[in-house]
């Protein structure tokens, strides 16, 4: 087998890269790609039945493990008893410092939905996670000012990207490598022991999980992954993000799978929504959401699924923790300032009093807030755990739009136009999380966007304002949309819109609706040149790092 490294190699990314940890990491993709290509065609096939009409239910094939009241989970791992606040940043130096300098009692290093998967993005941010584990790392400002993230607390959660992805600057025999496996066996093979000797652990957020099976696959790569290092079976802890509307059918098969290495569930409500609206998107117009800003966790379906996850998690002792909040108090005048911040407390006291044990924050300004409005309902306990509620929610709990107000605007047709617009021209620069509008923006959110355009078109809704949806509607929005964001901008940022118009067309006005837009835009503008996808439209200089002369095929190792 040959392992080849596909990518430039920028500074210290032969400290991440050696051929140990390639090896290792070939190891886990030689073991499992398989396993992954086929639970993916499960995906598909399930998607095309749903499609067609199936019900989505709770498995009765499992019904046993869910009856049997019996087992619980892992104990959490140390470091993770006190998951309150958990503050989620792209894995960068700078936002990495201010995480670990936060007060919060995780930090959240995200290398999914935050992060554009270029590969400079991707292994920069396994460097900036050894430094962290190591307690070294440091960011200095441009004033020469230079600060130290400090370990304990808190404690490093690595999100790896989902089982979707592949990582094309690491190839074995000449094939792309799964992203997942990429971003954990790096991770883990540096870290494991470093964070275990720290008093911490190697702990994950398990991404975009659709199936019970898929949680399987992880459970059977944290073993071998363990076993290939010596480290004892059960020291990794995964906390599994309920992000799909499959998944939330299944939250107790996939704390069963995961038992011995999981410390808790997510309620990871963005990609939740574009779960619902991807899943539905070809049935009938009782599954049409309304306008992206009508859709807020005290919509019913969304509180059935917190309910039922909460109840799900403390009934196998799992903490049961909540997702970003929709507003960031990013820096802006003080009175938005000031709503964007009780806004935020509102959100956590209500969650606290559901039950969650602790929640995500998206911007250090908010981890005081988080924690005052968790205080609230803990007072000085760290968790609810013990705490069991009642659950008795059913499938149409989960699935009903019963109670929504069905109100699709021009101006929401608008605004999902301008803010995927916006949102992909940064990402194809490099960037995976932005403030638009106060608001934080990431892979999951526009992919809310982008697919309810799709589903508006596809079912020529009716607009608030008499015409329905169509594609021509929507390609004229988004013309004047170009025309008003690129106006007095330079080339590069003309080019990196009209990427994102490229993009968004392809995901959003297309035939076929596609599972995610990172899949086309990661292959078409993302990758290092020589393995980019060739097309029509030729961007220059999208991304900073491409000024720096790029040298492929910068290195070899065997496994
Ligand atoms: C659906 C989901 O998956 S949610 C989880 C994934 N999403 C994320 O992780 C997004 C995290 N948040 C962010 O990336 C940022 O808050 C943004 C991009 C939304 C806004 O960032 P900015 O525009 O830089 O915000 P702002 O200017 O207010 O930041 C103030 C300071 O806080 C820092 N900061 C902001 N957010 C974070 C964060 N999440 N973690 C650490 N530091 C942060 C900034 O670096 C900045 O530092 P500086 O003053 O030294 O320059
Ligand atoms: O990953 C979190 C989400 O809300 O999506
Ligand atoms: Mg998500």
């Amino acid at each position: 087998m040959t392992t080849t490294i596909r990518g430039t190699l920028h500074p210290r990314f032969e400290t991440i890269l050696t051929p140990e940890a390639v090896a290792f990491v070939a190891a886990l993709d030689g073991a499992f790609a398989g396993r992954r290509a086929e639970l993916l065609q499960d995906r598909r096939d399930r998607a095309r039945r749903i499609s067609a009409g199936e019900k989505l239910d709770f498995l009765p094939e499992t019904s046993r493990i869910r009856n049997d009241p019996s087992w619980t989970v892992a104990a959490p791992g140390p470091g993770l008893t006190d998951r309150r606040c958990e503050l989620v940043s792209p894995a960068t130096r700078k936002m990495g410092v201010h995480a670990l300098r936060s007060g919060a009692q995780v930090w959240l290093a995200d290398l999914e939905d935050a992060t554009a998967p270029a590969w400079e993005n991707v292994i920069t941010g396994q460097v900036n996670l050894y430094d962290a584990a190591r307690d070294q790392l440091e960011y200095t400002d441009e004033d020469g000012e230079t600060e130290h993230g400090r370990l304990n607390p808190p404690t490093i959660i690595m999100r790896p990207r989902g089982w979707h992805l592949c990582e094309k600057h690491i190839a074995i025999d000449g094939r792309p490598i799964s992203a997942s496996l990429v971003d954990f066996g790096l991770y883990f093979f540096h870290n494991a022991r470093t964070l275990i000797d720290s008093g911490a652990g190697p702990y994950f957020y398990l991404p975009k999980i659709e199936s019970h099976a898929e949680a399987r696959l992880w459970n059977d790569v944290f073993v071998m992954a363990q076993d290939l290092l010596g480290i004892p079976q059960g020291t990794i802890r995964a906390t599994v993000l309920i992000e799909t509307l499959t998944a939330a059918f299944e939250m107790d098969e996939i704390l069963y799978e995961l038992r011995d290495h999981c410390s808790g569930l997510n309620a990871g409500r963005w990609d939740y929504i574009f779960s619902y609206i991807r899943t539905f998107a070809q049935r009938g117009d009782e599954f049409v959401l309304p306008d992206r800003d009508r859709v807020t966790m005290t919509t019913p379906f969304m509180r059935a699924y917190t309910r039922l996850l909460v109840a799900t998690c403390h009934k196998r002792g799992a903490h049961a923790i909540g997702g970003p909040a929709a507003v960031n108090p990013t820096r802006q005048d003080e009175e938005s300032r000031h709503r964007a911040m009780s806004q935020v407390r509102a959100e956590k006291e209500r969650e606290a009093a559901e039950g969650f044990d602790g929640s995500w924050v998206a911007h250090p300004a908010v981890v005081d807030t988080c924690l005052k409005a968790y205080a609230t309902v803990l007072g000085e306990r760290t968790c609810q755990r013990d705490v069991n509620r009642v659950s008795d929610i059913t499938a149409r709990d989960l699935l009903s739009l019963d109670g929504i107000q069905q109100t699709i605007s021009l101006q929401g047709v608008r605004t999902n136009v301008t803010v995927a617009l916006r949102y992909l021209a940064a990402w194809v620069g490099g960037t995976g999380a932005v403030a638009i509008e106060h608001l934080m923006e990431d892979a999951a959110t526009v992919e809310i966007s982008r697919a309810q355009l799709w589903q508006w078109v596809h079912h020529r809704s009716q607009l608030a304002e008499g015409p329905q949806v169509t594609r021509e509607l929507v390609e004229r929005v988004i013309e004047e949309e170009m025309t008003r964001l690129t106006q007095g901008q330079d080339d590069v940022q003309v080019a990196r819109y009209e990427a994102a118009r490229d993009i968004l067309t392809q995901v959003a006005l297309e035939e076929y609706l596609p599972g995610f837009f990172t899949n086309y835009g990661y292959v078409r503008y993302l990758t290092d040149r020589p393995l980019r996808m060739k097309g029509p439209l030729n961007p220059q200089d999208l991304r900073q790092s491409e000024r720096v002369p790029a040298t492929a095929a910068a290195g070899q190792g065997a496994a």
